[in-house]
């Protein structure tokens, strides 16, 4: 089987003169753990929506484990779970009992169903609570149920839309930590639809930034911050402090001047005793260098890498509305 297990191709969804989701371009691999970021209303949900088979497509295609999801739906849903991002229960019966349920609408014989519910519990962290009722979970506990309730089917792929929302950070740390647990032990491939940047940088192995019905970046983070600050992959920023004041602007002059003539360097501000230089790489330990032996005092020295954040960001500045249809 291919390698690539969810496919979208020109996969356009149009709300009357709204287009939500805009000719979209996308192959997941088999075993990849892929983050959807996006603000509210940036077409993630209806993309998750047209994978499950939910929503028909206006245009394009979409095949998910080679099934094509407008096709057979149904197919699909028995080799995807989706975790909802607020997923129901039956508040009055206990963790296990849920998971009982769900496994005999699978079809399982209940001594399976049995057996692969006390397994999941215990995997998702619940093997201590499994008897108590679910309306006594707390919210981080009852999204491992529901990641237990997800994978009772066995699913080739999880779709998980916003799955850390109102768990604490202990929690939230636990979940991320099991979901790549899952995904690398089981080779289960995993789609992250969130709004928190720095949770799906920690655990993705490659984003989609979604911004008005499109996706505008696709990629590892070091790639998207490769192409988004060109030859300003660092920042590091110094503090100096000229020993004689009679001399101070000459040596800032002259610092600077060094810096701009140092390979590497692609940029340098400076805001008062502050100098922000821009570089292809890591080159903190030289500019360290060239300020001593331009006989000026270091106060401080920091390095700053691009992040999700920055990236998202600079993604932003470009606008986000959803084109509409002439
Ligand atoms: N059934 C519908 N009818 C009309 N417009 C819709 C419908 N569903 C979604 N939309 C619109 O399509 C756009 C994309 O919505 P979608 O829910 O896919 O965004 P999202 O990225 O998932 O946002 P959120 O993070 O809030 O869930 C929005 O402008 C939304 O109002």
């Amino acid at each position: 089987m291919s390698q690539h297990i969810i496919v979208l191709e020109g996969l356009t969804k149009k709300y009357g003169a709204l287009i939500a989701v805009n000719d979209l371009h996308l192959t997941i691999n088999k075993g990849e753990i892929y983050g959807l970021l996006g603000p509210n209303g940036a077409g993630k949900s209806t993309t998750i929506r047209m994978m499950l088979g939910l929503t028909e497509p206006t245009a394009g295609i979409v095949r998910v484990c080679g099934i094509d999801s407008t096709v057979n739906p149904i197919d699909v849903k028995r080799r995807v779970g989706y975790l909802p991002d607020n997923v129901g229960f039956y508040d009055n019966r206990t963790g296990l009992e849920n998971l009982l349920f769900i496994a005999r609408l699978n079809r399982t014989t209940d001594a399976e169903a049995h057996a692969r519910a006390k397994e999941l519990l215990d995997r998702v962290g619940l093997a201590d609570a499994m008897h108590k009722k679910a309306g006594a979970y707390s919210r981080g506990m009852r999204q491992r149920l529901g990641l237990a309730d997800v994978l009772i089917k066995k699913p080739e792929v999880i779709i998980l839309d916003e799955p850390t929302l109102g768990i604490d950070p202990s929690g939230v740390r636990e979940f991320l930590q099991l979901i790549v647990q899952l995904s690398r032990e089981e080779g289960l491939t995993v789609l992250l639809s969130s709004h928190h940047l720095y949770q799906v940088q920690q655990v993705c192995d490659r984003v989609g930034i979604f911004v008005g019905g499109k996706l505008l970046a696709n990629g590892d983070i070091p790639t998207l911050s490769k192409q988004l600050f060109t030859g300003d992959s660092f920042v590091i920023e110094a503090g100096v402090r000229y020993p004689n004041p009679a001399h101070a602007e000459t040596q800032r002059m002259q610092l600077e001047q060094t810096l701009r003539d140092t390979s590497g360097v692609s940029s340098v501000q400076v805001v008062g005793e502050r100098f922000r230089i821009g570089c292809s790489e890591d080159m903190t330990a030289l500019i360290a260098r060239i300020i001593v032996q331009a006989k000026i005092d270091l106060t401080y020295l920091s390095k700053k890498e691009y992040g999700l954040d920055d990236i998202y960001q600079r993604y932003f500045e470009g606008g986000q509305t959803h084109e509409q249809v002439a």
